[in-house]
């Protein structure tokens, strides 16, 4: 039952409420005391009215009385604490200083089972899922901006990936992108056997269904814990999608069930990642496009140059080898001249195409001058080296090239340097040691490919094996 507000404070209303009861108390009571067989003279009198009044009165303004010292001070406690709550979270709004908002410092213990108690009890509620709102609001802002200073894509995945796995609360994870109609791992945290992701059948999975898939206790994925590899309880695949187009997707592994919460942070994360992702990969194939030789399809040379630096600096920190063609076209002044610069620039193209046919996919094709390449070939050992180099001098011997008058053949003389047996200290030397090379191979006849050293190896103008130079034929050559 609700009883009608009759002034706009509580407490007046009550104490009219309360003594007003005590009044009509006072007036009912000599009536009721009538029916229990008294003497009408008696309590029909002016005095006992009084009386009765009066133990009326004074018995409702002590209930009102009373009332208002029990609930009143609750009550300001609870509206004191609301103010402080509200100046605390306004200031940590303005400057983002949120020592002051803790959960332990903004709450109030609940005290009673009252509706006071539950009404404490809301307001803690309250108070929990505003500082969530901020705390996701707070990730979501600091993931954004985090990204949006990455440009290069692997940077950018590791470090969107490392955030993901903080922020969810899980152990290990990978970003896996579209290249090519492939999918690559870019990234990958605390997982065992990544290239097994790509044909897996939850990536598959997510990737057709392009929704989030989750699995638990997932047979072929493992986390590389520190002492042991452990099998996740459940691993989350959110698709990197944007306007319809997939990107890719990450995945998240956990040795428990994510929580709620964790699982609302990935769809948020989701979305600024794939923006992030996408704008990395525009950016990335702006600079591919700014990098290429419009001519051969090959890097150009500022863009070749830096790659080589990035591959030197990864070779001697993986300790792997790292190999260096220079490979320049023999007489070709003579092609230019006799059959015109048209034709010349179509046997620059077939060649550049010849020479990226049989180069494996991260070997790197640089036009390091007029008709001079650059081949860098990562991870290549020497023996791997010098078989390609035969391997690229005879398919540009055989090359033949059609240019509607006439059908031109040429040969190409190969310089080769490889690291760490070169001792090369820099990408300069390595080059140079190449190119020194090179001027061996030209000098010792053409169309032969020189493996930089103390005892040159040079190989014949056939598509056979190389034969080693003699010391007194490299003075001569080094004369010329
Ligand atoms: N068609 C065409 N020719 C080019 C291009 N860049 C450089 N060249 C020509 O390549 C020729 C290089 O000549 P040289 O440096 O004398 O070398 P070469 O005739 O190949 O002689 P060796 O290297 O000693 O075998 C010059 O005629 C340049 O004009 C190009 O983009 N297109």
């Amino acid at each position: 039952m609700r009883l009608p507000r009759l002034t706009t404070t509580l407490f007046i209303d009550l104490a009219i409420w309360m003594i007003g009861f005590g009044l009509l108390m006072g007036i009912i009571f000599p009536f009721f005391i009538l029916i229990l067989g008294l003497n009408s003279n008696d309590v029909l009198s002016t005095q006992f009215f009084a009386a009765s009044i009066s133990a009326g009165l004074f018995v409702g303004t002590a209930n009102y009385l009373l009332a208002r010292w029990v609930v009143r001070p609750r009550l300001q406690r609870l509206s004191e604490h609301t103010r402080k709550v509200e100046a605390a979270v306004r200031n940590a709004t303005y400057h983002d200083d949120w020592e002051n908002c803790t959960s332990t410092v903004c709450q109030i213990p609940v005290d009673s089972r009252d509706e006071i108690g539950e009404s404490i009890s809301a307001f803690n509620d309250l108070v929990d899922a505003l500082l969530l709102s901020h705390e996701v609001e707070a990730a979501s802002a600091d993931f954004a901006h985090s990204l949006s200073r990455q440009l290069e894509l692997n940077q950018l995945a590791n470090h969107a990936l490392e955030r993901i796995l903080s922020y969810t609360d899980a152990n290990a994870g990978a970003v896996l992108i579209e290249r090519m109609g492939e999918l690559v791992v870019i990234a990958q945290q605390g997982l065992t056997q990544t290239d097994q992701l790509i044909t897996s059948e939850p990536v598959r999975r997510c990737l057709t269904a392009n929704s989030l898939v989750s699995v638990i206790l997932p047979v072929d994925i493992m986390i590389d814990a520190v002492m042991a590899h452990a099998r996740p309880r459940e691993v989350c695949l959110l698709p990197l999608t944007v306007e319809h187009t997939s990107l890719g997707l990450f995945l998240i592994a956990k040795t428990q069930e994510f929580t709620f919460h964790a699982r609302r942070m990935m769809h948020i994360f989701q979305q600024s990642f794939s923006l992030a992702l996408n704008n990395a990969l525009a950016h990335e194939h702006l600079q591919t496009l700014a990098a290429i030789d419009a001519l051969t399809g090959a890097y150009n040379r500022r863009f070749g140059l830096t790659r080589l630096n990035e591959e030197f600096q990864r070779t001697m920190r993986l300790d792997t080898p790292l190999g260096i063609m220079v490979l320049d076209l023999d007489h070709f002044k003579t092609v230019n001249d006799t059959h015109g610069h048209l034709a010349g620039d179509r046997v620059l193209a077939r060649v550049a195409e010849t020479i990226r046919g049989n180069i494996r996919t991260g070997d790197i094709l640089v036009r390091y001058g007029g008709e001079e390449f650059l081949l860098i070939l990562p991870s290549a050992p020497e023996e791997a080296c010098r078989a390609l180099g035969e391997r690229l001098r005879c398919a540009v011997a055989e090359l033949r090239v059609n240019t509607g008058q006439h059908v031109l053949h040429v040969t190409v003389s190969i310089g080769l340097s490889v690291f760490p047996n070169d001792e090369a200290e820099s990408t300069q030397q390595l080059i140079q040691y190449a190119d020194e090379a090179l001027y061996l191979a030209k000098h010792n006849g053409r169309n032969r490919l020189v493996r930089f050293g103390a005892a040159p190896v040079v190989s014949n103008n056939q598509c056979g094996a190389p034969i080693a130079i003699t010391p007194a034929r490299r003075r001569v050559a080094a004369h010329c």
